[in-house]
């Protein structure tokens, strides 16, 4: 039997297995299956959807624009950035990503176009690897779907789930330390619906033998085994309904609890017109915030504050990313900040390499000569 079969074997097996307390186990076993079956699957294909495609970032942060064909996505692209100059840089083998760069508070946001997620990419086919490779690594994933057909929200959310992207939450709080003897041990901070046994067997099935596995959060099945196979990418992702400007007013209430039914708040969701440029500056905005970027402004001796040009970091970051990003050898020649802005307690406040930046500090690095 093929994997592909086994595979398929597999799947239904579980979608025919009621689940309860006595089949939680066998499930546990049989997803584990599944989950490590579909990665030797990828392996073999050579499509190891992990990266490893060479898509060039430029830019402060990555923004993909995933949406079903003719929703307008390369008519968003070409009304927010510089599109045009820059198509064709990316050549993927069958499929092609278009990138443009939008310029917003003194930030390079790259966006890509994604054009080839729905045909190309299911199980793999075509260039369709390539091209989620790229969805993977991005900061934020924007789903543009059109008013008339917000159902596509399901196929592109459901399409990216597949390959390992797992959208609007962090990482499950699940560490496994690895050890030399006495097999598997269980604790968790949490009263875990699941049951111990459970735990234990979905790593078996994943291969450890001697590990000591902590649970900080309640997790269910699928989230145990995204823990456990460590390979899932956690990225943020936004809404943008395009073609707002051909609906009338009184079918806003269908789209709204279109977006409802599919636990889309309306009110997160962002109304926009590609073609009429409606509604992009509330788009730039949200990408913004969600990206969670800083300005920070160098004050440069000599040359005093560079309003102009911020230095883009991103929420927590601290002087010390500060350096590493401003490249100079302030290693050894380090020794004091000084921050004037609003994560500084007063102006001119001296501070160490830990010190968490915030948007619009002013920045001054005293370094020995
Ligand atoms: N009325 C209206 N039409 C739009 C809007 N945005 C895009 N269109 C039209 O929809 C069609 C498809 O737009 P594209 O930008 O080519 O869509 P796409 O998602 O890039 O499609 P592919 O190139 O097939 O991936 C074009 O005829 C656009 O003019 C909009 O906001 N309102």
């Amino acid at each position: 039997m093929g994997l592909e079969e086994e595979i398929q074997e597999l799947e239904d097996e579980i979608a025919s297995t009621p689940y309860n307390k006595s089949t939680e186990a066998h499930i546990g076993r049989l997803k584990s299956k599944l989950a490590e079956k579909k990665e030797k699957l990828e392996q073999q294909s050579g499509s190891g959807g992990g990266g490893g495609y060479g898509v060039e970032k430029h830019g402060d942060a990555t923004v993909a624009l995933v949406g079903f064909p003719s929703v307008g996505k390369s008519t968003l692209l070409n009304a927010l950035t510089n599109a045009e100059s820059e198509t064709g840089a990316y050549e993927f083998t069958t499929l092609d990503v278009y990138p443009g760069m939008l310029k917003h508070k003194g930030a390079n946001i790259q966006i890509l176009d994604v054009p080839g997620l729905i045909e190309g990419a299911a199980g793999g086919r075509g260039g369709g690897q390539e091209v989620l490779s790229v969805v993977r690594t991005a900061d934020l994933i924007v789903f543009m779907v059109s008013v008339f057909e917000i159902d596509q929200y399901d196929r592109l959310r459901e399409e990216l789930y597949k390959n390992k992207i797992r959208l609007d939450t962090e990482p499950p709080r699940v560490t496994i330390r690895k050890k030399a003897k006495d097999g598997l041990a269980v604790n968790s901070s949490v009263d875990l619906d699941l049951d111990e046994e459970t735990v234990k067997s979905v790593l078996r099935e994943h291969g450890y033998v001697n590990a000591d596995v902590t649970i900080g959060e309640q997790v269910d099945l699928d989230r145990l085994i995204d823990g456990v196979m460590d390979n899932r990418e956690y990225v943020p992702s936004l809404v943008a309904v395009n073609k707002a400007d051909l609906i009338e007013p009184d079918y806003l209430p269908t789209v709204e609890s279109e977006l409802e039914d599919r636990g889309i708040d309306p009110e997160e969701a962002i109304f926009i017109s590609a073609e009429k440029e409606k509604g992009l500056d509330g788009l730039t905005e949200e990408i913004w915030d969600a990206l969670g970027l800083v300005r920070i402004y160098m004050d440069k001796p000599g040359r005093g504050v560079d309003r102009e040009e911020p230095l883009i970091l991103r929420e927590g970051d601290t002087v010390d990313d500060a350096c590493e990003k401003l490249g100079g050898s302030f290693d050894e020649r380090f020794r004091f900040a000084r921050v004037t802005g609003p994560s500084a307690k007063h102006d001119e406040q001296q501070v160490g390499r830990d010190h968490e930046l915030a948007d619009e500090d002013v920045l001054r690095i005293v370094a020995r000569r």
